[in-house]
């Protein structure tokens, strides 16, 4: 799979503060990848040293291949930013038009004016009349103006309603079914779970986590396994326990619960021993307690 980013052991300091501490990762060509962390964890200082804004204090950032500045790569990324600025006095259509002019191969407007969910009618006011949530529409558009390979997207759904954020994501999922490489940075742990393939967890500047969020829910979140017994009894308890892959054994809800770090084999070890189990429930364990496990983790042992 071909190679979009590189990052080899990326620092950045501001004075005394280290706001990126030793990253490397690389994403590949046509990833959805969430940069995922708590406020102040550095996922703006690692996006901007990938657009070539920041210039790391140690190691490398490869985008295609080449420096982030390289003009090369600059026609083939978009980016959207957590500042929206617009250009008085032009409208939305003007504005969109003129950045399309600076690119190549810019996007086909049509297209452009579909993903973003800006409507005809937007594209006649003046871009500064424009509400946030719209604003933050044409951010999207301009990002995507020059037909980018690799778009880099800093909180995007800050400010849009349900409605939006649903059309945003749905979007997004087409640009990568182009074969298109997307970025983003969220503290959102739904957001992550839902909208990336690879998450890439960040905190005090540090790559805590990186995987799919598959993956990265059950390194760390302890699945767990729940059922009902019409013939429970310490002895039930004891065949239960002396199971393999099983943590521990407690009671919830009028349920008999048992951690584990494989359900499959728990759940093959009951049938073979023909324990009496009956309304088998399987918790995968969510996201946002992962997130913070991994966090807490990280912030003791700094
Ligand atoms: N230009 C700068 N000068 C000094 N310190 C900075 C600068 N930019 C970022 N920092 C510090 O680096 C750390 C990481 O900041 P960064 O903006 O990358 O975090 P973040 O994960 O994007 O946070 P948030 O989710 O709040 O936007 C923070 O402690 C921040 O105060």
């Amino acid at each position: 799979m071909e190679v979009i980013v590189e990052m080899n052991q990326i620092s950045k300091s501001f004075k005394e503060k280290k706001a990126v501490d030793h990253i490397s990762f690389n994403i590949h060509k046509g990833s959805i990848v969430a940069i995922l962390g708590p406020n102040g964890a550095g996922k703006t200082t690692t996006l901007s040293m990938m657009l070539g804004m920041l210039e790391p204090t140690q190691g490398t950032v490869k985008i295609f291949g080449q420096h982030p500045k390289d003009i090369k790569v600059r026609e083939k990324i978009g980016a959207m930013l957590q500042q929206v600025s617009v250009i008085d006095r032009l409208k939305v259509r003007e504005v969109i038009e003129l950045f399309r002019s600076y690119y190549p191969n810019p996007m086909e407007m049509e297209f452009l004016i579909n993903l973003t969910g800006l409507t005809p009618s937007d594209l006649n006011r003046y871009a500064e009349k424009l509400s946030g949530g719209q604003k933050r529409c044409l951010s999207f558009a301009l990002a995507l103006a020059g037909n980018p390979e690799l778009l880099f997207l800093d909180e995007p759904t800050v400010g849009l309603d349900t409605t939006a954020r649903r059309k945003f994501w749905a979007s997004i999922r087409e640009l990568s079914k182009q074969g298109k490489t997307v970025v983003f940075t969220t503290h959102y742990l739904q957001e992550a779970d839902d909208a990336a393939d690879r998450i890439l967890l960040i905190s005090q500047g540090a790559l805590v986590a990186d995987g799919t969020p598959e993956e990265i829910k059950s390194r760390i979140v302890k699945r767990s396994l729940s059922f009902l017994s019409d013939q429970d009894s310490p002895e039930f308890r004891q065949r239960l326990i002396a199971l393999p892959s099983i943590a521990e054994c407690y009671d919830k809800d009028g349920r008999i619960c048992v951690t584990t770090d494989n359900t499959d084999s728990v759940l093959a070890a009951i049938f073979t021993g023909g324990l009496p189990v009956r309304d088998v429930r399987i918790d995968q364990g969510r996201l946002d307690e992962a997130f913070e496990q991994l966090t807490q983790n990280h912030e003791e042992a700094v």
